[in-house]
């Protein structure tokens, strides 16, 4: 076939973030799709799974994955999401390695940039948060991480205030090979819905529960349909803890606090489905299930399901 067309040949690929927790990764993918699919928190590591998101425009198709933080195993959990995370940055067409402006080159930073000595993706350094330095600060910052890795691009922005972040996305799609759509025009994350509806509900334990209830707690959903009876769609779901002092703060004085958190998920989750809906948690105490990973793929943490 002859076809010769001057028009540019869609572009698609698949775009991994990595960073230290808290620099501002959920914030980002939230920025760029619009909606809320990643969780956000104030508190580190809030991110377990590759959250997806989907930007679909007439040139390209972004396909970008929310990357457990990477870090030094301290446990079986930890481990299992290092793994996950590595083998994540072999696949991907393009890796972001975002930095928090505000924070110095700590550890963190040293261990994640050893990681990307071993693989062949092209990295982006990301420095968010801008809006929080002066832009003299910019430059020593980008002079520091040019001498300790080969960037294929460095860009400062700031996710939040959505400074630079076209620019930002204008130079992704730049460097995405040629390819199909993957995803319906329509489709802003490929995940189950459960699974953003788990998430939901965790972000509000951990909102509301502050420091008193450790990253530890999962969310398992045990039902979710449509009521024959009402227009509701019923969910169920277990909080699932470690020790019964936690279950103790999150049930809270008579119940007020599972309430409340059952109330702000409630409507979180209504707005994600465009129903309404029936809500009921309940707390179950399992101990150290973080070090069990028959457990962990129980709970849906499964490496081939990412
Ligand atoms: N000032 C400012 N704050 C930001 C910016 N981006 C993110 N934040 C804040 O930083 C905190 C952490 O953001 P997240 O998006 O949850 O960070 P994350 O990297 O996904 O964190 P983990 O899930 O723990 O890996 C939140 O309080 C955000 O509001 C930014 O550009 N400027």
């Amino acid at each position: 076939m002859h076809n010769q067309t001057s028009e540019q040949k869609y572009k698609s690929g698949f775009v991994s973030i990595i960073g230290r927790p808290n620099v501002g990764k959920s914030t980002y993918i939230n920025q760029v799709i619009g909606q809320k699919i990643a969780i956000m928190s104030d508190k580190p590591q809030t991110t377990r799974n590759k959250v997806q998101g989907v930007l679909t425009t007439n040139e390209a198709q972004i396909i970008l994955i929310d990357t457990p933080g990477i870090h030094k195993p301290k446990h079986k959990l930890g481990d299992f999401m290092m793994r996950v995370a590595t083998n994540t940055l072999r696949e991907v067409d393009l890796i972001l390695f975002m930095i928090n402006a505000v924070e110095g080159y700590g550890r963190g930073d040293e261990f994640i940039i050893e990681k990307l000595k071993g693989v062949q993706t092209p990295v982006f350094l990301v420095i968010n948060k801008i809006d929080q330095i002066h832009p003299d600060q910019l430059l020593s910052i980008i002079e520091q991480y040019k001498g300790l890795y080969n960037f294929a691009e460095i860009v400062p922005i700031s996710a939040l205030e959505g400074q630079n972040t076209d620019r930002l996305l204008q130079q992704i799609k730049e460097y995405l090979p040629e390819g199909p759509q993957y995803y319906p025009a329509d489709q802003v994350t490929d995940h189950p819905e459960r699974f953003i509806v788990s998430e939901l509900i965790r972000e509000k334990v951990l909102h509301l529960t502050r420091e008193e209830v450790p990253h530890s707690i999962a969310v398992v959903i045990e039902k979710m349909q449509k009521r024959e009876d009402s227009e509701k769609i019923h969910v169920m779901a277990a909080i699932i803890v470690e020790r019964s002092s936690q279950k103790g703060i999150i049930i809270g004085k008579q119940g007020s606090m599972l309430k409340e958190i059952g109330k702000r998920a409630r409507l979180d989750i209504e707005n994600l489905l465009g129903s309404k809906v029936y809500l009921e948690l309940w707390v179950k105490v399992q101990k150290d299930w973080r070090n069990k990973v028959t457990q962990l793929r129980d709970f849906g943490f499964r490496e081939d399901e990412y």
